[in-house]
Order: structure tokens, then sequence, then C-alpha cells
């Protein structure tokens, strides 16, 4: 029988709801018979989860991850990354410490996941303001795994059973979009999609749909001209390379069409542009995924939800997707 494969599960920010969305996904035997999960992050937090959400979930620490296959039927294995005291692990009041502490789990875990230890990685939500503070300065996860992977080419997509929608740029500021719509970014925005949806569903030549930037197409130029310039070049470029890209289209009514199914990917040109269609049809079953990272990385479509920490009634849906498109890409 072959083996179950390692995951590796990220605790996030201690001071958000990640813990206890993890203990709750990991109470779900759908979980633990597809893989073997483990969760690098603080004892203490994931002990006050377990407390809070009422679970009977039990920890076993490791120091190897491949000790998680031993922990005993029933148990879930920790390894403990960091031992944050009381003060640190305040509900929505991250520290320096805490921030720090985040940045060691995403790391460890991708090292592990480099090193071919784990076969996958999913992450909880962190603050990205307080691992930045405390010195890691990066706009999120994404962009610290593509440092610690290599790799320059790597694209954010979130993804439903319905819609997914990657990002050609991630976390700027609204004013910084337009001049960052240069041909090659959106083109090799389209290529990384391409190359992930037909990891994700199978199909050869996925059909891609790429948006405008601009309110209907620029209009011939009158309310902008980065369709002209950049991103119809880009979507000509991609169709000489074999990829069914088509575009520029405009995003107030193509969600309309993509939501029927016309689409299996649509290429975003900005944060909300993508993900406010996204999130409002798929906001507990969505996923992100790290598309161009030589390792498997999904993750929550959600953030800290610094006013259900310590509640306990934070869904857990959205983990569960993600730890579920982790194992579909580890070939379970
Ligand atoms: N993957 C990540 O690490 C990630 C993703 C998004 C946002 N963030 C971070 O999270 C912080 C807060 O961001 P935000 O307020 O924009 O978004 P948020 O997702 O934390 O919260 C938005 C709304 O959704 C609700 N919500 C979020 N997760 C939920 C869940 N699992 N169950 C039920 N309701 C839930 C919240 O209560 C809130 O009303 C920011 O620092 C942001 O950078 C991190
Ligand atoms: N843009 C994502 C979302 O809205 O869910 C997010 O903030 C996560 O980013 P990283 O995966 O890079 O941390």
């Amino acid at each position: 029988m072959t083996e179950k494969p390692l995951i590796a599960i990220t605790m996030g920010d201690p001071c958000g709801i990640g813990p206890e969305i993890i203990v709750k996904a990991l109470g779900n035997p759908l979980v633990t018979t597809g893989c073997t999960p483990l969760v690098v992050g603080d004892r203490e937090a994931v002990d006050r989860a377990v407390h809070v959400c009422g679970s009977r979930l039990k920890l076993v620490e490791i120091i190897e991850p491949e000790e998680a296959r031993h922990v005993p039927e029933g148990a879930v294995a920790l390894m403990p990354v960091s031992r944050l005291p009381e003060g640190d692990m305040q509900y929505g009041r991250p520290t320096l410490a805490a921030g720090d502490a985040v940045h060691s789990y995403i790391c460890t875990a991708a090292r592990l996941c480099l090193a071919g230890r784990v076969a996958a990685m999913v992450t909880a939500p962190i603050n990205k303001e307080a691992m930045n503070r405390a010195g890691h300065v990066y706009h999120g996860h994404t962009e610290l795994l593509a440092e610690l992977c290599g790799v320059d080419d790597y694209v954010m997509m979130l993804a439903g059973d319905v819609l997914r929608v990657s990002l050609v740029t991630i976390h700027e500021a609204l004013r910084a979009v337009p001049g960052l719509i240069t041909r090659d970014r959106v083109l090799n925005t389209i290529r990384v999609t391409a190359d992930g949806v037909r990891r994700l569903t199978g199909k050869s030549t996925p059909r891609l749909a790429v948006l405008a930037l601009n309110p209907h197409c620029g209009e011939g130029g009158m309310f902008g001209n980065e369709e002209e310039l950049a991103i119809a070049p880009a979507i000509e470029a991609a169709q000489h390379e074999g990829i069914d890209a088509q575009g520029p289209l405009s995003a107030d009514t193509l969600f309309h069409f993509a939501q029927q199914g016309l689409y299996d990917g649509v290429v975003a040109m900005y944060h909300d542009q993508g993900l406010i269609p996204l999130k409002m049809l798929h906001f507990d079953d969505g996923v992100n995924v790290t598309l161009g990272l030589p390792i498997i990385r999904t993750s929550v479509d959600h953030g800290t939800a610094y006013g259900l920490a310590g509640t306990g009634t934070a869904s857990e849906k959205s983990l569960l997707a993600a730890i579920r498109m982790a194992m579909g890409m580890a070939g379970v």
C-alpha cells in the first residue's frame, strides 16, 4: 500500500483564527484519511484553539517530519517552531515576536517541501503587516515562497469549482497598477496560468479569459491605453504559443459568462478586480494556490479575521478545500 502524503500546515498568525480553523479541519476524517497532516507552529496556540473549539484533538510534538507517520491513531503531529509567551499571542494584537514566528513557520514548511520531506504545504492566514514589522519584508506568503524557491515567474491564483482567477499584479497600491501592466508581465501571467490550470483541470488546452484594465477595454483609448499597448500584444503572443487566451475582455461583464463555465481560468489585472467576484462566489470553498513554484502550496482564501479569533466560530471550509487541493496536486 502506498503511504499517504505528508502535508505541512502552517499555523499562521497566533493572534488570528489560524489555530482554530486548523483544529476544526483536522477533526474532519476526510483530512486524516487522505494525508498525514503535520502542523508547523506553536503548541500553546494550538492547545488554546483546541480548548476554544471544544475539540478533542490530541497533539503529539515531533522534531523530524517523518515522525508524523507514527503518531497514535486519532492524534495529530505538531512541529513546534516557536514557543511564544501568552503576551505575544493576544487575539488581534500581534507583536514583533508573533510576526517573526509566523515567518519561521512558513520558512520551515517551505524548506521541508524543497527537501522532498513533505509533499505539500498548506498555509493558514497571516497578518502581512506584523510579519513586515518583524523585519521580514514581503507582501505576503507568495513573494516569500517565490524567494525561498528561487523563482521569478510565479502567479497567485484563487480557485473554486466554478471560477479560477489569477492576478497580473498582486498586493499593489491601486495607483501603481497601470505602470505595472506591461506586455511581459501579462504574457508571463497567462503562461503560468495556462500551465497551472492544465495541472488543476487535466485539460490540455484550457480556455483563458484575459481582462482589460480600463472600463470598456479603454474605449479606443478614451479611457486608457494599457489594452492596446500591453494586454492585447501579450494575448497575441500567448496565442502564437498555442495558448487559448481570449481578450482583452471587459471585466464588468466577463464574470457573468465565466461563472457559466465558459472559461477554465480568468487572468485579472489587479487584486480586487479578480478577487471580489471570486470571493463573492467562493468565500467558503475558495483556495489560494501559488502557481509556478517547484513545490505545492495552497492556502485559505481569507485573512486573520481578528473579530472572530478566540470565538471558535470561524469557518474551516476554505482550509479544508486548500488541504483537498494540495492532496489532489500531490497525487491523492
Ligand atoms: N492567506 C493569508 O495569509 C491572508 C489572506 C487574506 C488576508 N490576509 C490578512 O488578514 C488580515 C485581515 O484582512 P481582511 O480583514 O481584509 O480579511 P479577512 O478575511 O480576515 O476578513 C474579512 C471578513 O471575512 C470574515 N472571515 C474571514 N475568514 C473567515 C472564516 N474562516 N469564517 C468566517 N468568517 C471569516 C471576517 O470576520 C471579516 O468579516 C490582513 O492582515 C490581511 O493581509 C491574509
Ligand atoms: N490576496 C490573498 C487573499 O486575498 O486571499 C492574500 O492576501 C494572501 O496572500 P499570500 O498568499 O501571498 O499571503
